[in-house]
């Protein structure tokens, strides 16, 4: 049996009368890629805000490394340990693409924030294990030749990439991916997948919502289907492509 680090417990979310998500339960094990997949408006971009805290849950409860979260603000639940990308990107134009990866690093240390990027209150070897670390990050986003350019002039391919190593700085134990493969070619596709299994032998758990069903299918170990807000499904790959019921409310014959 593998230990769940996240833990979805009958969670509910309703705006109004609209009942976005209900009575929905999903693990995310250790070091696994559990994907969320589902039509529009089934309800995944509502779990995704959240598990991340953008707003209140109705009813329920989450769980990461055995502490609940779903109290805590944002930022706190980041720092415990969950963070996530958005569906589009959102960086800091002006940054270089290192500066913006070891602004994303501040949550996990006591160093004043702007130290890496001003040169301030440094601690001893603080700096050199962060550098360390912004290398691997770099390196495993693809990111290192434009390491010193300006965020503002990388493709957008390579600012997606950047979402996803700002999200990595912090040290996650689950980053929650939303909608990465958004704008992507077929080649710049086949670079995510291999880094989200990069994270997940790294020791990162990834919770990824995404609508390319061939990449779902290739990297995820487990899958959690929704249709209108509930889960109608979950298993392996195999099994999603030939459930029926997913079959019909969402895959068709092609998948
Ligand atoms: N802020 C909000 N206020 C009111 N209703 C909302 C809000 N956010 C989502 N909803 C509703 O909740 C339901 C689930 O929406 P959600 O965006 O989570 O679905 P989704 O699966 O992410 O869809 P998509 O694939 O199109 O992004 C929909 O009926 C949507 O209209």
């Amino acid at each position: 049996m593998t230990t769940p680090v996240l833990r979805v417990e009958s969670l509910c979310k309703s705006f109004g009368g609209v009942h976005a998500i209900r009575d929905l339960s999903f693990d995310v094990s250790e070091a696994q890629i559990l994907g969320l997949i589902g039509p529009n408006g089934s309800g995944k971009s509502t779990t995704v805000n959240s598990l991340a805290g953008l707003f209140p849950i109705t009813s329920g409860a989450i769980t990461l490394g055995g502490a609940r979260i779903d109290g805590m603000a944002e930022y706190d639940r980041v720092a415990h340990g969950l963070s996530r990308t958005f569906q589009t990107a959102s960086t800091f134009a002006e940054f270089t693409v290192r500066e913006h990866v070891v602004l994303g690093c501040n949550v996990t240390r006591s160093s004043h924030p702007l130290s890496s990027v001003f040169g301030i209150g440094r601690k001893a070897g603080e700096e050199e294990a962060l550098a360390r670390r912004v290398d691997q990050i770099l390196e495993i986003t693809d990111l290192m030749q434009v390491q010193d350019h300006r965020v503002g002039t990388i493709s957008s391919a390579q600012q997606r990439f950047l979402m996803i190593a700002t999200a990595l700085a912090s040290n996650p134990k689950v980053i929650l991916l939303d909608e990465p493969a958004a704008g992507l070619v077929s080649h710049e596709r086949k670079t995510l997948s291999d880094l989200i299994k990069k994270i997940r032998d790294l020791g990162t758990s990834v919770l990824v919502i995404e609508h390319h069903m061939a990449l779902i299918m290739e990297v995820c170990d487990r899958i959690v289907v929704l249709n209108f807000g509930q889960k109608i499904a979950e298993g392996t790959p195999e099994e999603i492509r030939n459930n029926p019921v997913v079959i019909d409310a969402y895959l068709g014959e092609a998948a």
